[in-house]
């Protein structure tokens, strides 16, 4: 498989789906730039695999910005930028303005601050494109991530705006999943109930986003659009 040329960023790929569609970009020939927040086996994984890991925290606009400053020491030019990184954090009964601050920075203003500040580095690749890694729950609401849902909703919209402003040299796009993959503390009840809240009732795993992130990537005439991945959850 022959190499591309310039890198793809990925945020959040030192585990789960970020971890698993890094390294099958790589497979696939990509240079791959990702961030991390804390050090996991996943990230030195993707170094070992030849990726470049940046750690930051995008909580704040300071680790935004300096995010953004490192990723310019280390490339010109990028092929795609895909935000994925996410908090998903229910309400708790004590306050929750911090919670939402955080998911209202790692959701909508890393994309927003990373977009407008990298989009350069994107006009020197022919084609490019940002994904945005949303969630099919922003199509309903959520009683137990108000906050989660709100942010992400906001992701979608800045879906639109950044693909009227970017195109036609910039293709801007969204994927919107619903249950992935479960988390280790998921207990055997709420497995169960997550699974029936889906037509196709099944855990698909990450395979499926790397899939939509390819034909996001590979098609010339999409942009303004966001993929629905939810095993036919809007049908129960
Ligand atoms: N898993 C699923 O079933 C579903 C996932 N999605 C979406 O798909 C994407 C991938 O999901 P998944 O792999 O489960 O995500 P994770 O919950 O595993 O989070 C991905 C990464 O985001 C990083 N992150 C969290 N907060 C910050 C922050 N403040 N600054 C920088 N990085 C941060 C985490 O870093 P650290 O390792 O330090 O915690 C983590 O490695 C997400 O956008 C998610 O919302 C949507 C629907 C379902
Ligand atoms: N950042 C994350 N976002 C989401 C996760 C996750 O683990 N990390 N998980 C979900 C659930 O799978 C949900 O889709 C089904 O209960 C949603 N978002």
């Amino acid at each position: 498989m022959p190499s591309h040329s310039a890198p793809i960023l990925i945020t959040g790929a030192g585990q789960r789906i970020g971890l698993h569609c890094a390294q099958q970009l790589l497979a696939d020939g990509y240079d791959v730039i990702f961030s991390y927040r804390t050090e996991k086996p996943g990230v030195q994984t993707l170094r070992d695999l030849g990726a470049t890991a940046l750690q930051a925290d995008f909580s704040t606009e300071h680790g935004i910005l300096g995010f953004i400053e490192q990723l310019k020491q280390h490339t010109d030019t990028l092929r795609a930028i895909v935000h994925n990184a996410s908090a998903w954090l229910p309400e708790k009964t004590d306050t929750q303005t911090s919670d939402f601050t955080q998911m209202f920075s790692v959701h909508m203003l890393a994309p927003y601050l990373i977009n407008l500040h990298c989009s350069e580095l994107l006009e020197r690749s022919n084609p490019a494109d940002i994904v945005h890694i949303s969630d099919d729950v922003t199509r309903k609401g959520s009683s137990k991530h108000i906050a989660y849902c709100a942010t992400k909703a906001g992701l979608d919209s800045l879906t639109l705006s950044f693909a009227a402003k970017l195109a036609p040299r910039i293709k801007v796009n969204g994927i919107a999943p619903a249950l992935l993959m479960f988390n280790p503390d998921d207990d055997a009840a709420y497995r169960t109930k997550a699974l029936a809240k889906s037509a196709l009732g099944i855990e698909p795993g990450p395979q499926v986003i790397y899939h939509s992130l390819r034909y996001l990537l590979d098609n010339p005439y999409v942009t303004g659009t966001t993929l629905t991945v939810n095993g036919g959850r809007h049908l129960k």
